[in-house]
């Protein structure tokens, strides 16, 4: 069997004197779309950045193909992170390049390809996302769907072996939504590679996804494929899969007695 493409083993991670990940393991096989589901600050999007090699584990380890993440110097680094694809939420694409010049911009930084080759990579991953049609558009010319379209072009651009994405369908209108979450899962097959997706959209993610993970309290507390998910009794996860706003994950932070903060207590 080959090994796992990503795989984090018992990491601990936190900023400062706060830990947000205490131990967290995982896997992502090559040729998975994987989603990682949890409350607001659960380290979802610190997750990625250990995966990215941005931050680094403070215990146990974070491989990716083969490669102690943690452990890599500043050239293997380089060469790692060429082999990642990141789409995120705010990913804005470069407002005064056209959208051509966009999906150009990482094949021109980091390779040497003459223009003409440039040029047949650039209306492939247009192609691949629909719009090679708008190859001379600028940014403010295209509705939020297509940019997020171009956008994932871009991010696509140098045939990632993994692609990280990060609430890739925040503040998109339904269409477009399953647009992209057919294309995440299409341009992963494609391209045989695997991906991670953060994300809140429970419904538009299991339709797509091989594998899901459920963070909270710097852990895994579920984990599953959509059908186990979906027929899943854990509290936590049907709380995520129902959207109710209170259960094991608390709607109140924990706050002083309200009465007391609002001036109203007497003795
Ligand atoms: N650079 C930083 N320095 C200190 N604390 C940070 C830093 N980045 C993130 N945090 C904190 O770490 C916690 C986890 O953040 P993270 O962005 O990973 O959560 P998340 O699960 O992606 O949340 P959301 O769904 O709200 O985006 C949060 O409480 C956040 O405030």
């Amino acid at each position: 069997m080959t090994s796992p493409l990503v795989q984090l083993d018992r990491v601990r991670f936190g900023y400062s004197d706060r830990d947000i990940l205490t131990d967290v393991s995982l896997t992502v096989a090559r040729g998975q779309v994987v989603a990682i589901m949890g409350g607001s600050g659960s380290g979802k999007t610190t997750l990625l950045r250990l995966i990215g090699g941005q931050v680094k584990a403070q215990s146990g380890s974070v491989m990716v193909d083969g490669e102690d993440v943690g452990m890599l110097s500043e050239g293997p680094m380089y060469n790692m992170r060429r082999k990642l694809g990141m789409l995120f939420q705010f990913g804005a694409l470069f407002t005064d390049l056209s959208v051509y010049d966009n999906v150009a911009f990482p094949l021109r930084e980091r390779t040497n390809l003459p223009e003409t080759v440039i040029r047949d990579l650039v209306l492939m991953k247009l192609q691949a996302v629909g719009l090679r049609g708008a190859h001379t558009l600028m940014p403010f010319e295209l509705s939020g769907g297509m940019a997020r379209r171009v956008a994932l072009a871009r991010a696509i651009a140098l045939d990632p072996m993994l692609m990280m994405y990060d609430e890739p369908f925040t503040g998109l209108d339904p269409i477009s939504l399953s647009t992209i979450g057919q294309l995440v899962r299409e341009l992963n097959d494609a391209l045989g590679a695997a991906s991670i997706i953060v994300t809140h959209d429970v419904t538009e993610s299991l339709a797509m996804v091989d594998y899901v993970y459920f963070l909270s309290g710097g852990r895994v507390v579920g984990q599953g494929t959509p059908d186990e998910i979906r027929a899943s009794s854990e509290p936590f996860i049907k709380q995520f899969i129902n959207g109710e706003r209170d259960g094991p994950l608390p709607f109140h932070k924990p706050a002083p007695d309200y009465a007391l903060d609002l001036g109203l207590a007497h003795d």
